[in-house]
């Protein structure tokens, strides 16, 4: 075993643990961020990265920039692949903190916006080998995010998929096309019209996820074997493969990014939408929805 050191805070006060890790499997936390851990398996070269910023690990502008460093530190390490995770069991990610959206400051919107678009880009876009092991709910912006990953696993009896629109928002359109690609364009567009979300069993026969497993540790395993079974795919070709696979989504995204952004601004720092935002998050507070 070996001995690390872990810093957490708890009731708002920074606590030191001394975590006791097996030998082959070193947790580096210089790595990890606030809201994101990562763990290095020094014997199998697989980073896991899991969402931690409590309650419902939402998607602020601090979570969206660690993730994507995280990411790019790990492009640099040349890890065998990236699982990524939720620390709590039960909940991927709510999605968008709707803290973020309830703003009318366009400078703020436009950044948040174009943050949340990189880091969407720059899981779309690794060279490395992504899994998203699913084992919560993942509303919105996390359905977004597991469908940029390579493939995904999602635990039994939690909901996925686009529910914007049933808060009276609209979703934006490559999230519409990125879904329209994994279930087709039909579904995609029943999916969006309804801001339907999907339980894991609907999801995986729409093609939505790929596989159902029954928690954490069996989804874990399943995408290391995953990983693993690239192993003898010569890396260069499988890299370029990937890329062949998405340029024509990333050039379409890319070549739109003004109107998406400007659409964004426009359509959640109107004083409409941000009622109907306002009445979504009492709603949810109240458990009302
Ligand atoms: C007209 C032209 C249009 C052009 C459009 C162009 C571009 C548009 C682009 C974007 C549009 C907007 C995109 C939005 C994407 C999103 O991601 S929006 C967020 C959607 N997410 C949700 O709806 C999830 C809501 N949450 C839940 O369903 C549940 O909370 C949960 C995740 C399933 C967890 O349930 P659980 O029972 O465990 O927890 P609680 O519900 O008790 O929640 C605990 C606590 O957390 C608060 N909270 C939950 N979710 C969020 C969130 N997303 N943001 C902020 N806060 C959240 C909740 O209120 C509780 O707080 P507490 O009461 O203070 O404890």
């Amino acid at each position: 075993m070996f001995k690390g050191i872990c810093r957490e805070t708890h009731n708002g006060n920074m606590v030191t643990k001394i975590l006791k890790i097996p030998k082959f499997f070193t947790c580096i936390r210089n790595f990890s961020s606030e809201n994101v851990l990562v763990e290095v398996n020094n014997k199998t070269n697989t980073a896991i990265l899991r969402l931690s910023r409590p309650p419902v690990n939402g998607l602020n502008l601090e979570v969206l920039n660690e993730f994507e460093s995280l990411l790019s530190q790990l492009e640099q390490q040349k890890v065998n692949g990236v699982i990524i995770t939720s620390n709590k069991e039960g909940i991927l990610t709510g999605g968008i903190d709707i803290a973020e959206l309830q703003t009318i400051d366009q400078r703020r919107l436009k950044k948040y916006w174009t943050t949340f678009r990189d880091t969407f880009l720059k899981l779309y876009n690794t060279p490395l080998l992504t899994v998203a092991v699913i084992n919560g709910h993942s509303p919105a912006g996390g359905c977004l995010f597991s469908t940029a990953c390579d493939y995904r696993v999602m635990t039994r009896n939690y909901n996925i998929g686009g529910n914007e629109t049933q808060l009276g928002l609209v979703a934006p359109i490559w999230f519409m096309d990125r879904v329209a690609d994994l279930i087709g364009h039909r579904q995609a567009e029943l999916a969006f019209t309804q801001g339907k979300l999907f339980s894991t069993d609907e999801a995986h026969k729409l093609g939505l996820i790929d596989e159902i497993v029954e928690n954490t540790a069996e989804g874990l395993s399943k995408a290391q074997i995953i990983i693993n079974s690239f192993a003898n795919v010569p890396k260069k070709a499988r890299e370029i493969s990937k890329r062949f696979t998405r340029q024509q989504f990333l050039d379409k995204m890319i070549r739109d990014t003004d109107d998406d952004i400007r659409h964004f601004v426009n359509h959640i720092g109107s004083n409409e939408t941000q009622k109907i935002i306002e009445q979504y998050m009492q709603k949810l507070k109240s458990k009302r929805f």
